[in-house]
């Protein structure tokens, strides 16, 4: 048997109304894994990504994170069970600091009570410079630790999508869920967006799944690919094996081509 999974998504299906958004879907993620979900507008992928994190509970189907039943959990408790996030429109609080942004998230997993917060104990106060510190360090990784005082909403666009990734790393997750990561990037951002994915991999050994429209990111980074269409995985593999799929080019193209030579 190979090493148990980290998330297993089994035969989950979403229906809004009349609407199958994803099918009888499975996929299961190791614990390093650096993988990503392609397919065309409205495949359904944001939708597998809500059903991961908890904004929606599969219609059928279960997801399992560390062997945890996560699919009928709220979010914020499948935030703190390690599942951590970024949106296609980026999210950040804009009137906060850099560093507060990354602060809060880190309050996610604060081990003062109530109590400690409201008289400010000698607990709440050790443990509080330990975030400031933490949050900084993590600021550093990211080359924004210079920036540290200005609002979010002032940092240029690609500094925002990295504060973002830092602000979900804030959290400590197993697993960190990008949606689509380089929108909005020209090809030098996106080339160290690119390094910027493997190296948030490799230093806190944690797996990360990404949607993504820019195929030379998608192909130079995903370790395995998954394809969705109309709510059906309909092709799954190494970079190669899915470029050369008809299916996916079917899918892509929306039309049947001659895969002859
Ligand atoms: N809350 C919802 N209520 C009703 N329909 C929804 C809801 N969320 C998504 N859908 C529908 O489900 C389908 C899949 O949408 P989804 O956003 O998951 O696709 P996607 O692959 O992420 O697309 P894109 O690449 O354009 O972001 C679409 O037809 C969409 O309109």
């Amino acid at each position: 048997m190979g090493a148990a999974a980290l998330l297993s998504i089994d035969k989950v299906t979403m229906r809004f109304g009349g609407l199958t958004a994803v099918k009888n879907v499975s996929i299961s993620i190791g614990k390093t894994d650096l993988v990503a979900v392609i397919g065309p507008n409205g495949a359904g992928k944001t939708t597998l990504f809500n059903t991961i994190t908890g904004i929606y509970s599969p219609t059928e189907g279960t997801v399992t994170l560390d062997g945890e039943k996560i699919s009928a959990r709220k979010a914020s408790d499948i935030t703190k069970l390690g599942i951590a996030r970024t949106f296609q429109n980026i999210r950040l609080f804009n009137n906060l600091s850099v560093i507060d942004n990354i602060k809060i998230a880190r309050h996610t997993r604060i081990k003062y009570s109530f109590f400690d917060g409201i008289f400010k104990t000698k607990k709440y106060r050790e443990e509080e410079k330990l975030i400031t510190e933490e949050s900084l360090k993590l600021l550093e990784l990211f080359n924004l630790a210079d920036k540290k005082d200005l609002l979010a909403k002032n940092l240029p666009y690609g500094a925002q999508r990295k504060l973002e990734m830092a602000r979900a790393l804030a959290t400590k997750p197993k697993l960190l869920l990008l949606d689509e990561p380089a929108a909005g990037m020209n090809p030098t951002e996106t080339k160290e967006l690119s390094e910027l994915i493997h190296f948030i991999r490799d230093q806190f050994q944690i797996a990360v799944i990404l949607i993504e429209h820019d195929m030379n990111l998608v192909m130079g980074i995903a370790e395995r690919i998954y394809v969705l269409d109309y709510g059906n995985l309909i092709a799954e593999g190494a970079s190669r094996d899915i470029q050369n799929n008809p299916k996916v080019i079917e899918a892509y193209l929306g039309a049947d081509i001659d895969t002859g030579h």
